[in-house]
């Protein structure tokens, strides 16, 4: 990185106001270490319309649970991710996790930046693009996040601040739930016992994070969220009605377009990411990323299923039961802290983790 643009990014980081910040200065131009190198954004357009991507509605469980399993098996294997409706998150909750991370990033700036830090090892993580410093990353995000761990060891209550505490539990409680029943439905999609990956640890861990994308007064200059494939088993993710999310698929972007009504703005999204390994790439994962808007904040919230940086000896690869003589080994076996530890050294750089673990 060069000298500038390092000076630039630690003044940037140390405001510990984040993006927030700058758009609470009015600023009418996007600073230069958030430019993405020109032509960069030229492919903004999607291609494939967005009504295709597939909506697995859970309720139908009740009337045939083997055509749900047919549909996420269709999703897993051929977009790496879909839409869940009457996943039974109620409406309130959803509501209360979205006012929380946006309640938490407009709060009064000195309580903010009492949880600013860049130690992931902390119960309660604010800062500003997790991969300020790495020198790969193109440009920087225009977006502030936090990132708490709910499970298996949350913090106490008190360590969660105020402003989306309440919310910050209920959510994980149901987000908890909802991802034990879709491991389960992944688990028969694979053919297997539903309660394969469960037994792997895939659902051990919950990370949930909160993301707030200020207004941008120049949207073509800049990512909300660059390329990139997330580090979870899978991850469930809630947007509001902003918009900017597009997925690719077969080299083409697609918008997440949250469309108007109710039932739509509360759909949740599942992104599959190290299931493509375990499966030996029976599932695929998917890229995406974020575009900025004029229009703001927009809030997502993620739910990551994976273990972060903590101890874990388990070790991970494709699950053998799928394995044959015509169906090889495609991945190394490797352990979650290996695997996170390149993941986030590496940084949102757009390039794929998963090849470094291919036979
Ligand atoms: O904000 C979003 O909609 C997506 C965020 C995302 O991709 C992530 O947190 O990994
Ligand atoms: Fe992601």
């Amino acid at each position: 990185m060069e000298l500038d643009s390092y000076n630039e990014r630690k003044a940037f980081d140390e405001t510990k106001a984040g993006v927030k910040g700058l758009v609470d200065a009015h600023i009418t131009e996007v600073p230069h270490i958030f430019r993405l190198p020109q032509g960069t954004l030229s492919d903004k357009k999607p291609s494939v319309s967005a009504s295709a991507i597939p909506v697995v509605d859970l309720a139908e469980v009740d009337v045939s649970r083997e055509r749900v399993v047919e549909k996420i098996k269709d999703a897993a294997e051929t977009w790496g991710f879909f839409q869940v409706i009457n996943h039974g998150v109620p409406l309130s909750v959803i509501e209360e996790i979205k006012g929380g991370v946006r309640r938490f990033h407009e709060q009064d700036l000195e309580v903010k930046k009492s949880y600013f830090t860049r130690d992931p090892t902390k119960s309660f993580v604010y800062n500003s693009n997790f991969d300020l410093y790495n020198p790969s990353s193109l440009c920087v995000n225009w977006r502030d996040t936090f990132v708490c761990c709910m499970a298996p060891d949350p913090p106490n209550p008190e360590e969660i601040p105020l402003a989306c505490r309440d919310a910050m539990i209920e959510y994980s409680k149901h987000v908890m739930t909802l991802g034990g029943f879709l491991f389960e439905l992944l688990s028969e999609a694979l053919g297997l016992h539903s309660e394969i990956l469960k037994s792997m640890d895939c659902m051990k861990a919950l990370n949930v994070v909160g993301h707030y994308y200020p207004p941008c007064p120049q949207p073509d200059l800049t990512f909300g969220t660059s390329q990139h494939s997330d580090s979870s088993f899978i991850t469930i993710l809630l947007q509001d009605q902003i918009g900017g999310l597009q997925i690719l698929r077969k080299n083409s972007w697609v918008d997440v377009t949250p469309l108007p009504g109710a039932l739509i703005i509360y759909r949740q999204y599942i992104i599959l990411e190290l299931l493509k390994l375990i499966t030996n790439d029976k599932f695929i994962s998917v890229e995406h990323r974020v575009l900025t808007n004029r229009a703001g904040p927009r809030i997502s919230v993620a739910g990551f299923f994976s273990t972060n940086m903590l101890p874990n000896s388990t070790v991970y690869g494709p699950i053998k039961e799928l394995l044959s003589e015509e169906n090889p080994p495609k991945y190394k076996d490797f352990t979650l802290e290996e695997y996170n530890k390149g993941y986030f050294e590496k940084g949102l750089d757009g390039t794929s983790h998963l090849s470094k673990f291919k036979i």
